[in-house]
């Protein structure tokens, strides 16, 4: 079956501009974010001024993922501190802008702190502003690294799992490069398996409605000149049914401690059917992604996005004809349900990678063992 799909691309870099920078004209400082909602057709620049502009583009999904989100909201705290808004409405406006990825509270946290820290023991406003950004380069750095370990970890487990090699992957969502300051969380072990001759493909499900696997995952996939193959997302069961997927890989926005997973919506239905196939069912995150707070999957707050994201088509080249300016795909009027994630209970999980280590099985326990054990390494 594998032959008959082409194979793109000659490992180029995932794109030509970073996905999010820090930079300080002399008109003053800026955000600049590679707008992800014009992907795959240009790679454009979104510069933003002040927190309110991130706000928007992390609403927008111009800038998205969890780890991102995450450190988007940290260089966001330190651009209101830097230009000299009130840090705190900032804060709270960009902790706010999307409830269900654990990771942009906690990068807004930990620029917050750094900056109110900074505030307590004297420091002159400027040098708070100082602090808060420090505190967002170091969680940049931080999640490259993370994200290395993660690809090591994750490629040491599938190798367990399926031990004749040539894995046969599937993905959802978009979890590479473009959502972290390193190469992904569940496409960094993609593609750690790509570069050690160990991935025979990578199945990409497009991810309705915003098309985060074929806008995203697969310009990653063809850059890295891996194969890979695009599917519907409906078209998933079939393939499980056809015996040509080896293993699940997907990212996580919130980890409860119970170890339930919020994630892209489309991501519990795959779950589902791993378990039926009996196909191993693995999700990749930093420990960031685990929120103790959060008991279990009832408890995490699911983002419901407008419905004409369902009932309309948008790409930047179209005019405007319904109410989010797409082409109409359903009458107009017509309800649509839309959360952008969905829950999948522990019991279905074979899997928590992350950069600490690997959970399995997935219990509340040996998470909690897991966060207290990087707890205590950030310490020492
Ligand atoms: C490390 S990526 C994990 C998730 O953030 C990813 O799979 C996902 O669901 C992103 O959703 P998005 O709505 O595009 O921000």
């Amino acid at each position: 079956m594998a032959d008959q799909y082409a194979q793109a691309g000659e490992g180029k870099r995932p794109t030509e501009i970073p996905v999010i920078r820090w930079e300080e004209p002399p008109e003053g400082p800026v955000l600049v974010l590679l707008d992800q909602t014009r992907l795959p057709s240009e790679e454009v620049e979104l510069v933003c001024t002040d927190a309110s502009a991130l706000v928007e583009a992390i609403r927008s999904l111009a800038v998205r993922g969890a780890p991102l989100l995450g450190i988007a909201g940290a260089y966001g705290v330190a651009l209101a501190a830097a230009r000299g808004f009130d840090v705190d409405e900032a804060a709270t406006a960009l902790a706010g802008a999307r409830p269900t990825a654990v990771n942009l509270a906690v990068g807004v946290g930990r620029a917050r702190s750094a900056y109110a820290a900074a505030l307590a023991r004297g420091d002159a406003r400027r040098q708070a502003a100082a602090a808060a950004l420090a505190a967002a380069r170091q969680l940049h750095r931080e999640d490259a690294e993370a994200s290395a370990r993660m690809a090591g970890h994750g490629l040491a487990l599938l190798d367990e799992l399926l031990p004749g090699g040539g894995h046969r992957v599937l993905t959802h969502c978009n979890s590479g490069s473009l959502v972290s300051g390193g190469e992904g969380t569940a496409f960094a072990v993609a593609l750690a398996a790509h570069r050690a001759g160990r991935l025979r493909r990578l199945w990409v499900d497009e991810t309705r409605p915003l098309l985060q696997g074929s806008r995203l995952t697969a310009y990653e996939a063809a850059r890295s000149g891996m194969a890979y193959t695009l599917l519907t997302d409906n078209a998933a069961g079939s393939l499980f049914a056809a015996g040509e997927v080896d293993a699940v890989l997907i990212g996580a926005d919130r980890i409860a401690a119970d170890g339930s997973v919020a994630n892209k919506v489309g991501s519990y239905p795959l779950a589902v059917l791993a378990r039926y196939h009996h196909v191993p069912f693995i999700v990749v995150a930093p420990v960031t992604t685990v929120d103790p707070q959060t008991a279990d999957g009832a408890s995490i707050e699911v983002e419901q996005r407008p419905g004409f994201e369902v009932t309309e088509v948008t790409a930047p080249q179209v005019q405007p004809a319904g109410a989010g300016g797409g082409i109409p795909v359903a009458p107009l009027g017509t309800q649509a349900y839309n959360p952008a994630f969905d829950v999948t209970p522990p019991e279905l999980v074979t899997a928590i990678v992350t950069e600490e280590g690997v959970v399995s099985p997935v219990t509340a326990e040996a998470l909690a063992r897991l966060c207290a054990g990087s707890r205590e390494a950030a310490m020492d």
